[in-house]
């Protein structure tokens, strides 16, 4: 049976990257995809992992009818197989049951990837349709971590590297940025209730200092 799975993570946990894979695995046995993002931060129409692999993909813009897009690629007599979706936490909740129309109607497995939660620690409208509609949600394996060495749950953001709580939904950026700039970093969730980043902590190195050697 044909699927919608959501999958979800942090930022920085490696979705993209399992997006690409699939990608791949499924090309390297001839099947072909239709591959959608929003706002990646490579550009326009790219699906870029941190591992350093991009590729061509479809800008969803908003208000784009991804059924409509399908149903006009298949028409014309190219072969879809399956639909791969990054930054799905941007789609609008009418794509989302897009989505969900592909693979009712179309038949078409779809695979879409995004962040539930925004930095206000909020459902972002896509993902929760994303939730409310999936036929499966599955958490990606490899857990991003917060400074203190517990599993990254939350996503901060940092306006000249202090965390903010307030502000526009959607702001592209990335993790590991100049502290001057707008940037990102995942926490556990008590550290993202108490406002507490790597910088606020002033964490050091989770790895103890090796002991001291006696050379007497
Ligand atoms: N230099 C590196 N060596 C090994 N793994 C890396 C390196 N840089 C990033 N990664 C891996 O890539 C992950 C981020 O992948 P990416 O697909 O860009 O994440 P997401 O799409 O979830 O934001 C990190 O969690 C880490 O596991
Ligand atoms: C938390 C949060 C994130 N964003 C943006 C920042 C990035 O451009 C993407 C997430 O990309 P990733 O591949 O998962 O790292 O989302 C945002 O716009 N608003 C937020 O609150």
């Amino acid at each position: 049976m044909p699927e919608l799975v959501f999958f979800s993570g942090t930022m920085d946990c490696g979705k993209s990257t399992l997006a690409l894979q699939i990608a791949h695995n499924r090309s390297a046995r001839g099947l072909q995809g239709v591959i959608f993002t929003r706002d990646d931060r490579a550009g326009e129409g790219k699906l870029s992992s941190r591992l350093g692999l991009v590729t061509q993909a479809v800008e969803a813009a908003p208000g784009m009818d991804l059924y409509g897009y399908l149903v006009g690629r298949m028409s014309k007599g190219d072969k879809v197989d399956h639909v791969i979706v990054d930054e799905a936490q941007f789609l609008a909740p009418e794509q989302i049951d897009q989505l969900a129309r592909v693979v009712d109607e179309l038949g078409l497995d779809v695979f879409a990837f995004g962040i539930t939660t925004d930095f206000r620690t909020k459902l972002f409208p896509g993902s929760q349709r994303l939730i409310e509609l999936a036929d499966r949600l599955e958490t990606l394996q490899v857990e991003a971590m917060c400074w203190c060495g517990a599993r990254a749950t939350h996503n901060a953001r940092t306006v000249g590297g202090v965390m903010v709580v307030e502000g526009e939904q959607v702001v592209v950026g990335d993790v590991d940025r100049p502290a001057a700039d707008i940037g990102y970093e995942v926490l556990c969730r008590r550290h993202h209730r108490r406002h507490m980043t790597s910088a606020a902590s002033h964490a050091g190195a989770l790895s103890p200092d090796v002991l001291p050697v006696n050379h007497a």
